[in-house]
């Protein structure tokens, strides 16, 4: 089986600005991956890349070796950094509309959660808070059965103390051979989710380990590696 995602010696240069210099990765199946590093470290652009919304300068992407396609897309779930959904719309016509264009959404996974998370399918997208319409887009986009996950500063809206429920309802859910990278700045409140971390400086990767790695050798929080690795 191939790995879910390989980077090939990738580089985005926006008007000659190498956004991601010469970035290699494998992913392999079932982990939780941070993608963590300072604004305008390039993840953004990376995450983009994977899901075929930017190409590449130069280097490649492979998604369950396939370059970024239609196949891709039905294997990839990806919750982008701004919103795309109507906000006019109900909660439960935007499950609808998802159940119709997805062959992998579970309409009932969806439905359950929102139910955990106390937001009623009724309500209509623009009348909720800022905080339960990002639960409402993770909501949507983890009720697929995707095989990699791309979640851009998922929960950055939702307000402190709800964050730890809302990432454990969701990843109570997921399939564990999946993958999910996620972008973020709040590293502190996820760490303990995640299985592996990959810290961008400048558009280049210059860490990757294991979580365990980092707590057990170097017997340090993600956190407090982050702030070390990134002080200004
Ligand atoms: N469309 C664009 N045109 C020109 N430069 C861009 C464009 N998009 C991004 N950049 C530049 O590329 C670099 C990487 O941006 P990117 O958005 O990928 O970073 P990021 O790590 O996601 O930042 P943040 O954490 O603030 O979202 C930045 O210097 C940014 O200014």
């Amino acid at each position: 089986m191939d790995p879910i995602l390989q980077c090939q010696s990738l580089t985005k240069e926006y008007n000659h600005f190498p956004a991601l210099s010469d970035f290699s990765l494998t992913l392999e199946r079932g982990q939780i991956v941070g993608l963590l590093g300072p604004s305008g470290s390039g993840k953004s652009t990376l995450i983009k890349l994977i899901n075929g919304l930017l190409t590449p300068t130069s280097g490649k992407v492979l998604i369950d070796g396939m370059a970024p396609c239609t196949r891709t897309k039905e294997i990839v779930s990806y919750l982008p950094e701004r919103t795309y959904l109507n906000d006019w719309m109900k909660v439960r016509e935007i499950i609808a509309y998802f159940d119709d264009f997805y062959a992998n959404f579970v309409k009932e996974r969806a439905l359950e959660m929102l139910e955990r998370l106390g937001i009623s399918p009724d309500a209509r997208l623009r009348t909720l808070s800022k905080g339960s319409r990002e639960k409402v887009q993770l909501i949507l986009v983890m009720s697929r059965d995707a095989d990699l996950y791309i979640l851009d500063e998922p929960i950055g809206g939702v307000d402190p103390a709800a964050r730890q429920y809302i990432l454990s309802t969701i990843l109570s859910n997921y399939n564990e051979n999946a993958t999910i990278l996620l972008s973020t700045h709040l590293i502190a409140e996820i760490e303990n989710i995640l299985d592996r971390v990959l810290f961008l400086q400048n558009g280049q990767l210059i860490l990757n380990h294991s979580v365990d790695e980092i707590r057990f050798q170097q017997k340090k929080s993600i956190d407090t590696l982050f702030r070390e690795v990134f002080q200004c």
